[in-house]
């Protein structure tokens, strides 16, 4: 039997000094996973870690989710404002073949229709090998904000995961297909596959 979806690994990082040492519940990884997991048809393979605001210890993190366990797509979430121990875009820097700003320009714009302080985010992408790296704000609630944007609204405000599943195409990553109710992946035409199964 052909299946219908290409598997995918994602790997998804929670980056907070009080959550990784148990002060807070970490509410980081069950709003990246949950939100995924409504917005993907692919049968995911999960890949969560929870750890504090290193930088060293981050980079080895998307490292060993990138060429060990071999993530196609990796989400951070905090450590990407301007405190001292904000260093997610340092670390993910420190692993970058390639730099997508676009990611992280657009996800300030997004955030800007939730929350003033949406500037104070450096939050940065990037591609290591054929995977695609991307820095999430902490805020738990700023996950679904950025990934999903407001489409509904006038104008619409386009969220970042709708250009995730043709950059994995790009670097030559599984083919990501998304539910439309949450989120319109958008591809050029001669880049859709037709259904299988
Ligand atoms: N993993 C998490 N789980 C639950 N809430 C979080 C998490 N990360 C951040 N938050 C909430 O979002 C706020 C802003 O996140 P930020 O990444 O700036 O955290 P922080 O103030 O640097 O502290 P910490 O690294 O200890 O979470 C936090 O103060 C906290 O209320
Ligand atoms: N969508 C969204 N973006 C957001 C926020 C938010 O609540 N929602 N918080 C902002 C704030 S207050 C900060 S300081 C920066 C950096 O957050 P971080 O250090 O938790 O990553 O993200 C910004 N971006």
């Amino acid at each position: 039997m052909t299946p219908t979806h290409d598997r995918v690994k994602i790997g998804i990082v929670s980056i907070s000094d009080r959550a990784s040492s148990g002060a807070y519940e970490d509410k980081g990884l069950p709003a990246l996973k949950d939100w995924l997991s409504k917005a993907l048809k692919n049968p995911v393979d999960w890949h969560e870690r929870l750890i504090p605001d290193e930088q060293d210890g981050i980079s080895a993190a998307l490292r060993e989710l990138v060429d060990v366990a071999g993530c196609d797509l990796v989400l951070t979430t905090g450590g990407t404002g301007p405190a001292p121990r904000d260093v997610t875009p340092e670390a993910t820097l420190a692993v970058a073949d390639k730099v997508m700003p676009g990611f992280g320009e657009q996800m300030r714009q997004i955030s800007l229709a939730f929350v003033p302080t949406a500037i104070l985010s450096r939050q940065v992408a990037v591609i290591r090998g054929r995977a695609l790296i991307i820095n999430l704000p902490g805020q738990p609630k700023s996950i679904a904000e950025t990934l999903q944007g407001l489409p509904q609204a006038t104008p619409p405000v386009h969220g970042i995961f709708a250009a995730v599943p043709y950059c994995i195409d790009l670097t030559g990553g599984p083919y990501l297909e998304t539910d439309e109710a949450i989120c319109k992946a958008f591809r050029p035409k001669s880049a859709i596959r037709p259904p299988r199964g």
